[in-house]
Formats: structure tokens, sequence, C-alpha cells
């Protein structure tokens, strides 16, 4: 009989941490002249909620819409679940979006349909489903956000908090790795806030989802961030968790965790000097 080394049967290689969803380094991206990022080194941890907060006109928007390829770098590395997003064919990079569900503040529902066929849509439109499969699928994602009842009203009969909900199960219609929201507490009363904000925790937790929300709420964000980034200037100027950000002595961080309205954090808009556009000097 052979006798068979065990240990050489078992062993395991020595386990890895795991890569993130997201890793990006030394990210350039300009428009015309105007430079948005100098060198944004930022990873997304799968399974997490990454919140990307910063002052406004920063590049927060622009940082998802480099994430989901909408957008090409100047320079630098964009890794989306391992793949370089601006390498990919347009199939390959069309599949890859499909796989990423956003929530946009311009995200707005199609009137002339009801809740269920908005929902329905981007299904429908990725391939055929059988009715009856279909039905049982979007009614799952309305109770998912608490509006199974809502599905045959029209979008003109929601409050803007349901309305959001609603766009919300639209964009895990298709059961995506990752949701990106953009602004999903803008306009919204106490209660849909709060239920917004749970909202996305459970959605997160229960489907082993992975979360960026950019946000200027930092009361909202802190409280359901696992780690935030703060870009300011085209870089990142600070990095962690909720409690590691608020124990930052940074002057920049401080401004922007206490809504501060004066702080190393301009409030002006990039221009020429005041006499040269009102003296002509
Ligand atoms: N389509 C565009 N064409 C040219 N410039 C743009 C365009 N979209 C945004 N910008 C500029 O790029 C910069 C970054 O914009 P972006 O919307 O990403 O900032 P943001 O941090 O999301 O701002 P906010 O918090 O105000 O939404 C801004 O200076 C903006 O004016």
């Amino acid at each position: 009989m052979d006798i068979v080394d065990i240990s050489q049967v078992t062993h395991h290689p020595p386990s890895l941490p795991p890569t993130p969803l997201v890793r990006i380094r030394n990210l350039h991206f300009r428009r015309g002249e105007r430079v948005i990022f100098a060198g944004v080194d930022l990873d997304i941890q799968r399974g997490r909620i990454t919140a990307i907060m910063g002052p406004s006109g920063t590049g927060k928007t622009t940082l998802l819409q480099l994430i989901s390829g909408q957008l090409r770098p100047t320079a630098g590395t964009l890794l989306v679940d391992g793949q370089p997003i601006h390498g990919l064919s347009r199939q390959a990079l069309y599949a890859l979006r499909t796989r990423i569900g956003m929530l946009f503040q311009s995200g707005a529902l199609l009137t002339d349909l009801t809740v269920f066929e908005n929902v329905a849509f981007p299904i429908r439109e990725h391939g055929r489903l059988p009715e009856s499969v279909l039905r049982k699928l979007v009614l799952m994602k309305l109770e998912a956000v608490g509006l199974r009842g809502a599905a045959d009203l029209m979008p003109n009969a929601l409050s803007g908090g349901m309305a959001r909900r609603v766009a919300l199960a639209r964009a895990i219609a298709l059961d995506p790795m990752m949701i990106l929201y953009d602004e999903p507490f803008t306009g919204q009363d106490p209660i849909s806030l709060g239920v917004l904000v749970s909202l996305i925790r459970q959605l997160n937790d229960a489907s082993g989802l992975t979360s960026i929300v950019v946000s200027h709420d930092v009361n909202e964000v802190f409280s359901i961030a696992d780690d935030v980034y703060l870009l300011a200037e085209g870089r990142v100027i600070s990095h962690g968790t909720p409690a590691q950000l608020t124990a930052d002595p940074s002057p920049w961080v401080q401004q922007f965790v206490a809504g501060l309205p004066d702080g190393p954090v301009h409030f002006h808009y990039p221009a020429p000097p005041l006499a040269a556009d009102f003296l002509g000097k």
C-alpha cells in the first residue's frame, strides 16, 4: 500500500488579504486646463461602505464617473474588480457596468411608467425573462426598500423620499456588486433621511454589496461609513474611519468635519484677481 504524505495533500497556500474592489493609484484627471485630480491613491474595500467627502467642486462626482468608466483618467491606474476599467473593450466595459448600480441625484424616475415598470426597466433592457420571474424579481427589489405595496403607483404619487427608494430598487435590480450613491440625502426630510441611511447600510450588508457614498452630510455619512476619504484640491487629504477623522487635528479635516465657514478650504472658485475683472488691470 502506498503511504500518502498527509502534509502534502492538505497543504493550503497562506491566505492573502482580500484585494480591494476598486484600486486607484496616482490618478490624474483634468478638464481642459483645470486640474481636478493630481495624484489620488484610494482603495474601496469589498463589503464596506466608503464615503467620499470634500468641498464643493472638488471632483467627487467626477471620481464616481471615472470609477464607472464614464470618464477616462488623464494618467494613473484604476482597477475595478481587478480589471483596468479604461483598457476594456466596449463589450467588457458594458458587462462590468451592469455590475455597478448607481443612484445619482439626476437619476429621476421615468414619469410615464409605474413604480413596477421603473424597476423592471433595467431588467427588461438587459435580457429576456419570463414575465412571472420578472414580476417576482421586481417585487423582491421593491420589498427590499419597503415599497412593494407601491408597485402600481405612478411616480407623481410618490413623496421625494419614496421616489429615491424606488430609484434605489432600480439601482439594485441587476444585483450589482457595487453601488455608487451621489448625494443620496439631498432634499430629504429628517424621517426619509433616517430611512435612507439605514437602507443603505441594510442593503450593503444583506446583499454583500460594496457601497461608495458621495455626500456633504457629515453626520449621516459618519453614522454609516466604514471608511472615509476626504478630498481637497486634487488630492486625498485624509483617510480613515469616521472616528479617526473626527480625531484628526489637521485644520483641513476639522474645518470640514465641523462644517466651519473659515479655514484652509477656499470659499471662492479659482478666478483671476478682482482687479483684472473689474478694473481691466
Ligand atoms: N461636464 C463638465 N465640463 C466641464 N467641467 C466640469 C464638468 N462637470 C464638472 N466640471 C467641473 O469639474 C469640477 C469637479 O466637479 P464635480 O461635480 O466632480 O465636483 P463635486 O465635488 O462633486 O462638487 P459638488 O459637491 O458641488 O457636487 C468642478 O470644478 C466642475 O466645475
